[in-house]
């Protein structure tokens, strides 16, 4: 008879590293003495793990939750292409459920780390973003759908590269993301036209402005219209990442040098 174990003990036999995806300090001592390297992701370092990958937000879902951790390993030299890495994490609610063996080169890198990291926003503005559009995607504004264009970072040459659709709310205000305020006016003036742009650091610099960015060689998804194109065409003109929520399919993107980097549901995240 087979037992399980043996089924499945390829699934963890010859791996060159372990990741532990957010573990708690008690299993994390559990890998202790194991011959494989452990490397540790998550939001924030507090068990002082080394080698460590950082993870800017919370990703419910695993596919970008493990692919974060790869390319943020990679980008770090922890793990090199080629190496086969075994994801230890958790999916629903509870303890460690879940493993996910990946060859580091089976899939093509998606720039979501190089997004967050990489970025000449401030991480945390990106991620601050992030958080309002996916908000802004869950409720919605009034009950309906809303769409809304976020570009942050490279501020000054986005500004070049767009025009005013209407009077600027922040004109001469230095108000900057994340500060629970600005999150209800950035809410309250998605309802209008046009793109919000904001600083490396954070700052509003406008709302409403109109992109025209070349748009000549841009390759986004077909069925996404002028906003994403836009979007896509300001982040290969400029250092910027642009985040996206769709009016009419509710997700959630992200565009950086001129290609779709990221996809989230709001109603999942
Ligand atoms: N170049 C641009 N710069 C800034 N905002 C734009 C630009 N083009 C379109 N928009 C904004 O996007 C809105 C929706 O346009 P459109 O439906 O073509 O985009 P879309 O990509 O299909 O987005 P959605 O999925 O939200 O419908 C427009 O009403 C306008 O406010
Ligand atoms: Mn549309």
């Amino acid at each position: 008879m087979n037992e399980l174990r043996d089924l499945l003990g390829d699934l963890v036999a010859d791996v060159d590293s372990v990741f532990l995806f957010s573990p708690n300090a008690s299993f994390f001592e559990e890998f202790d003495e194991v011959d494989e390297e452990i490397v540790v992701v998550g939001p924030e370092n507090a068990l002082d793990a080394d080698p460590f990958v950082e993870l800017p937000i919370d990703f419910t879902d695993l596919e970008g939750r493990l692919r974060f951790g790869i390319e943020g390993a990679l980008e770090q030299g922890i793990v090199d292409e080629g190496d086969e890495v075994l994801c230890v994490t958790q999916m629903f609610d509870g303890a460690e459920n879940t493993l996910v063996r990946v060859q580091t080169n089976d899939f093509s890198p998606s720039g979501v780390y190089d997004m967050f990291v990489n970025s000449r926003a401030d991480a945390s503005v990106v991620r601050d973003v992030f958080e309002v559009a996916i908000e802004l995607g869950k409720k919605g504004q009034k009950g309906k759908p809303v769409g809304a264009l976020f570009v942050v970072g490279d501020a000054g040459k986005v500004m070049n590269k767009s025009r005013p659709l209407s009077y600027n709310p922040f004109e001469k205000s230095h108000v900057h993301v994340g500060d629970p305020i600005v999150n209800v006016m950035l809410k309250e003036f998605s309802r209008l036209d046009g793109a919000f742009v904001i600083s490396d650091a954070g700052k509003i610099v406008s709302a409403y402005r109109y992109l025209e960015p070349s748009a000549e060689g841009v390759d986004i998804p077909k069925g996404l219209g002028a906003r994403h194109m836009a979007a896509g065409a300001v982040t290969r003109d400029t250092m910027a990442t642009a985040i996206v929520l769709s009016e009419s399919d509710g997700l959630v993107r992200a565009f950086k040098g001129g290609e779709l980097v990221l996809e989230i549901d709001p109603e999942e995240y």
